[in-house]
């Protein structure tokens, strides 16, 4: 067997960065060479040869991470959810004074919640109505999610696309807040629940029909196979990718 590939965890203390160093642990093509949390120093990375990282830390500090780790010349995968286009554009920018290094942005790694995605995307354009309903446990810290972002793009997108114009809502008074955040014209709404881990429903609704596109994420181990194929691949596909869709075959 060739050399396993080394990988450095980012927010290993966390829930989702401890799942991942047992998942990594259990793979005999992957090896851990570095666990790291909060007061850890990225540099540590490199000192401990990994050629790949992983970032599941908070929304305030994935950023300067994944630059921190351009420089240390690792691959980066990241599942820390609170990019937006400005951070995208700036690792963009500086991965291309990097040639060769990878980074994925994936707001999701369960292979039910990318098909859900991407199944959304693929019904919006037959429906007049669209709304996307996130739900979490109670000690996350962004709302909307990440996963409902990247959906309600990949649905603002496709809506575009087919010349569709906004979502018919006839509100004109409401308390603050009641029909959730817009994200690219598309209505998302958070709930946060103690006993739920992650999980999404897309509505679509046109007259006399609706169409739900539900995921359930029960455990992080849902999340394992997408992070484990995504550090094996991150090295093949230099440059900045942003979703785990684009790392797999979907046709
Ligand atoms: N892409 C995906 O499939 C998934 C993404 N997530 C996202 O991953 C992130 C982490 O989620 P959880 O593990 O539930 O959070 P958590 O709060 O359990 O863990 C975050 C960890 O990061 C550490 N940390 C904070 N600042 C750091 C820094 N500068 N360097 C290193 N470590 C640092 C914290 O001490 C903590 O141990 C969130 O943004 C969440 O939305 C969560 C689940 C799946
Ligand atoms: O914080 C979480 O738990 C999750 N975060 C990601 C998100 O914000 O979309 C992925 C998944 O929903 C779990």
């Amino acid at each position: 067997m060739s050399q396993p590939i080394s990988v450095a965890v980012l927010g290993a203390s966390g829930r989702m960065g401890a799942t991942t160093v047992q998942a990594l642990e259990a793979a005999p093509d992957l090896e851990v060479v570095a666990r790291l949390d909060a007061r850890d120093d990225v540099a540590e990375v490199a000192t401990a040869g990994a050629q790949v990282a992983v970032d599941f830390t908070v929304p305030g500090a994935t950023e300067a991470n994944v630059h921190a780790l351009i420089d240390a010349g690792v691959h980066v995968v990241v599942g820390t959810t609170g990019w937006d286009e400005g951070s995208l554009g700036r690792v963009r920018e500086h991965l291309a004074e990097a040639p060769g290094r990878g980074v994925l942005v994936a707001p999701n790694f369960a292979l039910g919640a990318v098909l859900a995605m991407r199944f959304a995307a693929q019904a919006a354009r037959w429906f007049e109505s669209v709304e996307v309903v996130e739900l979490h446990h109670p000690d996350k810290a962004d709302a909307p999610s990440g996963t409902a972002r990247h959906t309600a793009a990949g649905i603002a997108a496709a809506r575009r696309d087919a010349g569709l114009g906004p979502v018919p809502d006839a509100t004109s008074q409401q308390l603050d807040g009641a029909r959730g955040a817009e994200v690219d014209g598309i209505r998302v709404h958070a709930v946060r629940l103690r006993g739920l881990v992650a999980h999404e429903e897309i509505l679509l609704g046109n007259a006399g029909e609706q169409l739900t596109i539900r995921h359930d994420s029960f455990d992080r181990t849902s999340f394992m196979p997408g992070v484990l194929h995504a550090v094996r691949e991150v090295g093949r596909r230099p440059g900045l990718t942003v979703g785990l869709e684009h790392y797999l075959d979907l046709g």
